[in-house]
Order: structure tokens, then C-alpha cells, then sequence
């Protein structure tokens, strides 16, 4: 008995929506970019043992312990027992590191995700998807410092997602332009979640949380009413982490400048960062713009670019083995 989950990669903020909005990608190439995990029985030995395998396995903790899986597999075994007064099976579970970590792609939220997902599955789902979310989230915050789901709640549930964690609902799809590109760029460096959180104010202005709100507000009315322009030009954070968050980044600025010049739609930072999207609609632009970051962006053989367009699947079951 074994099972494979695939949790695609996310971008969350999107600028405008810091905390509160987020979407699943995937390349048009159609390269997998987000984790797999295998979930298989095991007779014998500890109820857990993990390995990693990926490209971006060695840079996980060399301790099993540490990695994000042994948290998940103890505390989804909980939930289970005391759902179904019923130990949870000894298993192996086999994480494949596809996303690089601290990548402002949501690379711990994958990891939790295809998980969670991977040991609801091996027991035949007995979680719904509320209650699933609910012990992302958890477990996303462990490793963030708080609970936020702008990654788990798009890179489970798929499309463009705005949390809303009030009577029950965590969070719920708004739409998107499906022609819109998402050209997103990973320099190669790293940038910790927790310490681009902690350089943030602990307070805003009062203009400044009026400006937040009403560009939020707008774009998703501009979503809704199907306005691309409209969207696009309240697609922007001038006040809530970009401002603190751009000194991070090495070349941020002049990717701002690039994508102004070029007649993209809109341009920011991924998540927490280092990651770069760029918007457009156009698949030649969007072209040219990959080739231009990678060659001004990117700064070492770890980076990649990719034109994506948003996941509207999410997380799935894609097999029995990897
Ligand atoms: N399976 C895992 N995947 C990713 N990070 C893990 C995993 N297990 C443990 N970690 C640890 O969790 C921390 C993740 O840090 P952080 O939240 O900054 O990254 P991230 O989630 O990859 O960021 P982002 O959401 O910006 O892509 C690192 O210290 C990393 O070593
Ligand atoms: N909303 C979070 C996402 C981190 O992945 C932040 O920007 O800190």
C-alpha cells in the first residue's frame, strides 16, 4: 500500500493581499514545480522513518527529526487517534525537495501540504478539507513564527485563494484572468520567512492601512467585475512589506524598473522573497521577460525562471509511486 500526493508551488501576498491573499503556480512548460510525497506501509521498525530525495534535498536538515514531515506525521497521528481511536500504521515517508527552501514560493507549505494530504490519503480520507486546512496552517506556522494561510490554502486548494477565517471558512477562490502569465524568478539566494516578517513595523500609519484596504478591496472588485487595467494597477504594496522587504533582494529595483519599461501589468515580490513575479499577458513577453531575468537576475546556478499560469487544480493524488 503506498500513495503519492503532488503540492504545487504558490506565491502568496501578491502584493496586494499581504497575509490574506495567495495563488497556486504551475509552469506552461509543464515541469513539476512543488513537492511529492510518498506515503507507504511499513511492517516493521519505528512508526516513522523519512527519506529525501530532490534537488533540493541536501539543503533540508540533515536530522529527520527536523524536517517538517516528522512534525506532520505526529500530528496528523493524533488528530487520527483521537478521530478514530485508532493508532495511525507505521510508515515511510519519502519526500521529494523540489522547491528550494526560503524562496518566497511557499516551500515549506508544500512540504506540510503533500504531507498532510499524503497521510490523510494513505487512511482514506477521513479528514475533510476544513479540517485539513486547519492542521496546515498549524503546522506552516511552526516553521513562519505564525499561522497564516496564504501558501497551504492556494497550493492545497488550487486557483486564486483570499483567507477569510471568520464563521468557518478559512479561506475561498475569487477569480483570476486565466490570460494573465506569471513570470516568477528565484534568484538562487535565500531569505528566512521569520526574519522578513520580523523587519516589518509593528504598527501602521493610519493612511497607510487605508491604502492597504482600499487596494485590496479593489482588486478583488476588480477580479470580480472582470477589469484586467483596473486590477492590474491596484496590484501593488507601497506600504505593507515591499517598502521593508525590497532591501533584501539584490537587482529588486531594477526588475521594477524592467518590468515598468517592458508594459508588463504588474510586478512584486513572491511570499517573503527573494522570488520575483512579473505579470502579462502576452506569452512573447512574457518570454523575453524570463530570458531578461535570467540573465540580470538570477545570480547563481540554484536560480530559475519559469512563465507559469495559476494551478487550479492544487494539491492531488498523482500515484502509487514516485
Ligand atoms: N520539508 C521542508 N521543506 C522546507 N523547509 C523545511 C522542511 N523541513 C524543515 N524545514 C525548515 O523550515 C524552515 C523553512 O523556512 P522558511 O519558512 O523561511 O522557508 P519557506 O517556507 O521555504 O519559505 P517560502 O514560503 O518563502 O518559500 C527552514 O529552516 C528549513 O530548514
Ligand atoms: N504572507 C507571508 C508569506 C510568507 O511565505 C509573508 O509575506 O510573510
Amino acid at each position: 500500500m503506498s500513495v503519492v500526493v503532488y503540492a504545487p508551488a504558490s506565491t502568496a501576498n501578491i502584493s496586494v493581499g499581504f497575509d490574506c491573499l495567495g495563488a497556486a503556480l504551475s509552469p506552461i512548460s509543464g515541469e513539476l514545480l512543488g513537492d511529492r510525497v510518498m506515503v507507504e506501509a511499513a511492517a516493521e521498525g519505528a512508526a516513522l522513518r523519512i527519506e529525501t530525495v530532490g534537488p533540493y534535498a541536501h539543503k533540508l536538515p540533515a536530522d529527520p527529526k527536523k524536517n517538517i514531515l516528522y512534525d506532520c506525521y505526529h500530528y496528523f497521528a493524533k488528530q487520527y487517534f483521537e478521530q478514530q481511536a485508532k493508532v495511525f500504521p507505521k510508515v515511510l515517508m519519502t519526500l521529494e525537495k523540489n522547491l528550494p527552501i526560503g524562496s518566497g514560493m511557499g516551500s515549506s507549505a508544500c512540504s506540510v501540504v503533500a504531507a498532510l494530504e499524503g497521510l490523510n490519503a494513505f487512511v482514506d480520507f477521513p479528514f475533510d478539507k476544513q479540517q485539513m486546512l486547519l492542521m496546515m496552517g498549524e503546522l506552516e506556522g511552526q516553521i513562519s513564527g505564525s499561522v497564516h494561510y496564504d501558501n497551504v490554502a492556494p497550493c492545497y486548494l488550487g486557483g486564486m485563494q483570499l483567507m477569510l477565517q471568520e464563521a468557518n471558512v478559512t479561506s475561498q477562490a475569487i477569480p483570476h484572468f486565466e490570460d494573465w502569465y506569471w513570470v516568477v524568478a528565484y534568484p538562487g539566494i535565500n531569505i528566512s520567512t521569520a526574519e522578513a516578517r520580523s523587519i516589518l513595523p509593528a504598527q501602521y500609519r493610519r493612511q497607510d492601512t487605508l491604502e492597504f484596504g482600499r487596494n485590496l478591496a479593489g482588486f478583488v472588485h476588480a477580479s470580480y467585475s472582470k477589469q484586467p487595467e483596473l486590477a492590474a494597477a491596484l496590484l501593488k504594496d507601497n506600504v505593507i512589506a515591499e517598502p521593508y522587504r525590497a532591501k533584501l533582494i539584490p537587482g529588486f529595483e531594477q526588475v521594477r524598473s524592467y518590468a515598468a519599461q517592458s508594459g508588463a501589468l504588474a510586478s512584486g515580490i513572491s511570499g517573503s522573497g527573494p522570488t520575483v513575479y512579473i505579470v502579462t499577458p502576452v506569452l512573447e513577453q512574457a518570454e523575453r521577460t524570463k530570458a531578461w531575468l535570467e540573465q540580470h537576475f538570477i545570480q547563481n546556478e540554484d536560480g530559475f525562471c519559469h512563465v507559469c499560469k495559476i494551478d487550479e487544480q492544487g494539491t492531488r493524488v498523482t500515484g502509487k509511486s514516485l
